[in-house]
């Protein structure tokens, strides 16, 4: 047997994994045969007969599907073993890798149990893959980009991650449903089989395009309201094709929007696309458009490794398992709410670390032009200029809809959060037409290039301040907070700047959101966040008139799983 012994360091005698997946509704299981990177893969779909997928129903077809794909991915390994004129004596596989979780736990269980049965039978190691995280591997694996940015896109989930300090982190993800059920649950509403992605994509490209809600805070994201809506449209005799239109241009723009800013505030250039809507040529083109703008390079891997696939997981499962990785039949439970930031990435130890943030601008020797997530930012003397330039990749009308929206509510939050005690720069000039806000410049430097604890309690109480008077700033991360001595009397100040996302709310859900934006900024930017976020806490509860309400509800949004 060759394969590494569990916990070992790993010595690359991994030649060839047998990867099994079945989360929903995909039965497949995989051959990846390391020395020649191939991957094969064997898929057999549940399609359910109405509606969407059930539970039950899925998991009976896994219990049929699941034993004759890894049969067949058997024959697959004996044959290559046969080709590399290995010893017929020897196991084929050098392990054995199954999808953990997150999915559907009946599901999941027949793939644990077969997994199990086949490392036995073999007698090499077990390997429990998150399956969120292999649909953002293949595409790092693929495209062999060192530190991407990785958007998934699939039917339960989306959310964009970035690898920092032996996680991957989740920097920003959909508040409600996963991008593919959510317009899923519309084709359904209109009588169409599932899966309802790939009939969106073609009733679309007929359509023209209707205005939805476009629903972004901070980089989290939500589609509730925009399927209500869509479903309302419908309804009121909107042509479904046009609804479809509108559906993709601003679910995609969401998606596309957060994925600049992930690129923005990590000061990365890569960007890989996982999961099974990333198969949807708009959505592709939307974030290859985007990325040519900033430079940055793009990797779609191809369609069999974008939707659910056992190919993904052999491929991970094979670097886990040479890296020792590996489980004890024991522990090998699966966990239908695996999330990507809970999973130790053992596999990408003594990489050097990537590139952090791109600096800020500074009074010294910063740029002269800040080219933001959304907006460029000229210093001209005591002033800054800031024009939200046309997005080319969104809809005209739903580009000029969200600059114009964002200019007016910036400029007017700004001078309002400042009538409340709150340290923002004096708006000088705003053109809505244009798009463009002229400011005063403050501060030295922005909050991410100078943390303190003090600075960050100077936010929680800004942030206080701001939500007693009954609005957000809804982007509070350490890039839109400017400190430094500023004015005459030199003392240091904390500016709050950049409001364009921010909105009237009573709602403590909207409060601890931003506490929580500023809080994953912190995690994204600092080693020591844990005690800055405790000192903007502190500082928030300090001077809130209503904290309790709004830090449970923080403790509660926490609890949904981003952290730990
Ligand atoms: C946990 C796991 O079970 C789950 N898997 C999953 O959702 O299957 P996946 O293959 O990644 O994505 C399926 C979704 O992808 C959508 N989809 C497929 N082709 C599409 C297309 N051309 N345009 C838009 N959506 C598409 C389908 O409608 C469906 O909602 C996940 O990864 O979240
Ligand atoms: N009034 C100001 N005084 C000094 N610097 C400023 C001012 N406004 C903006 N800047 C600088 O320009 C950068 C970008 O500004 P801003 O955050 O408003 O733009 P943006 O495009 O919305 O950025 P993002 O979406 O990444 O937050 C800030 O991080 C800051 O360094
Ligand atoms: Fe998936």
């Amino acid at each position: 047997m060759a394969a590494s012994p569990p916990n070992g360091d790993g010595d690359g005698a991994i030649r060839r994994v047998l990867g099994i997946e079945g989360t929903a509704w995909a039965a497949s299981a995989a051959v990846y045969e390391v020395a020649s990177d191939e991957v094969t893969i064997e898929s057999d779909p549940y399609q359910p007969d109405s509606g969407g997928i059930h539970p039950r129903e899925a998991a009976e077809h896994m219990s049929e599907a699941v034993p004759s794909v890894v049969e067949t991915a058997i024959e697959t390994a004996r044959e290559r073993a046969a080709a590399a004129g290995e010893d017929p004596n020897d196991s084929p596989i050098d392990a054995v890798a199954f999808s953990r979780g997150p999915g559907l736990g009946p599901c999941l269980r027949i793939v644990g149990t077969a997994a199990r049965a086949v490392a036995q039978r073999f007698d090499v190691p077990l390997v429990g893959v998150n399956h969120m995280v292999a649909h953002l591997e293949i595409g790092r694996h693929r495209s062999g980009f060192e530190a991407p940015v990785c958007l998934n896109a699939s039917g339960a989930n989306a959310h964009v991650l970035a690898f920092r300090n032996g996680r991957y982190r989740v920097l920003g993800e959909t508040m409600d449903t996963g991008v593919g059920n959510a317009l899923d649950k519309f084709t359904r509403h209109v009588g169409w089989s599932h899966p309802g992605g790939p009939k969106v994509e073609s009733h679309a490209l007929e359509g023209e395009y209707v205005d939805l809600p476009y629903v972004v805070k901070g980089m989290d994201f939500s589609f509730s309201g925009i399927m209500s809506a869509a479903k309302q449209e419908y309804d009121d005799g909107t042509p479904v094709e046009d609804v479809c239109r509108g559906l993709e241009e601003t679910v995609f723009a969401m998606l596309t929007e957060v994925s600049e800013r992930a690129l923005s505030l990590t000061g990365r250039d890569e960007l890989v696309l996982g999961g099974g809507v990333g198969q949807n040529e708009r959505l592709q083109g939307m974030l290859r458009e985007m990325c040519e703008q900033r430079g940055a390079d793009l990797h779609v891997p191809e369609n069999r490794f974008l939707r659910d696939n056992a190919g993904m997981i052999a491929v991970l499962g094979a670097k886990m398992a040479a890296a020792g990785d590996t489980l004890a039949v024991e522990d090998s439970a699966i966990d239908a709410d695996f999330r990507p930031d809970e999973v130790p990435v053992t596999w990408r130890a003594g990489e050097p670390v990537a590139a952090s943030a791109g600096s800020s601008a500074d009074d010294t020797d910063g740029p002269a032009e800040q080219q933001g997530a959304e907006a460029t930012v000229t210093v001209e003397g005591d002033h800054v200029v800031k024009r939200r330039h046309p997005r080319s990749y969104r809809h005209p009308a739903l580009d000029e809809r969200l600059r114009r929206e964002r200019t007016r509510i910036e400029a007017r939050l700004t001078s309002e959060a400042r009538r409340h005690g709150v340290p923002t720069p004096l708006v000088r000039d705003v053109d809505t037409e244009s798009a463009t806000i002229v400011f005063q410049r403050v501060g030295e430097r922005d909050l991410d290039d100078g943390l303190s604890a003090e600075r960050a309690a100077a936010v929680g109480r800004h942030l206080a301040a701001i939500h007693d008077a009954g609005f957000v700033h809804g982007d509070p991360t350490t890039r839109n907070v400017r400190v430094g001595a500023s004015g005459t009397d030199g003392t240091d100040r904390v500016f709050l700047i950049d409001f364009g996302l921010g909105y009237h709310t009573g709602h403590e859900e909207d409060h601890a959101m931003d506490l929580h934006v500023f809080a994953q900024s912190l995690a994204g930017t600092a080693d020591d966040h844990e005690r800055l976020q405790t000192a903007a806490e502190d500082a928030y509860r300090a001077a809130s008139e209503r904290p309790d309400a709004v830090l449970d509800r923080l403790r509660e949004i926490e609890g949904r799983g981003r952290y730990q």
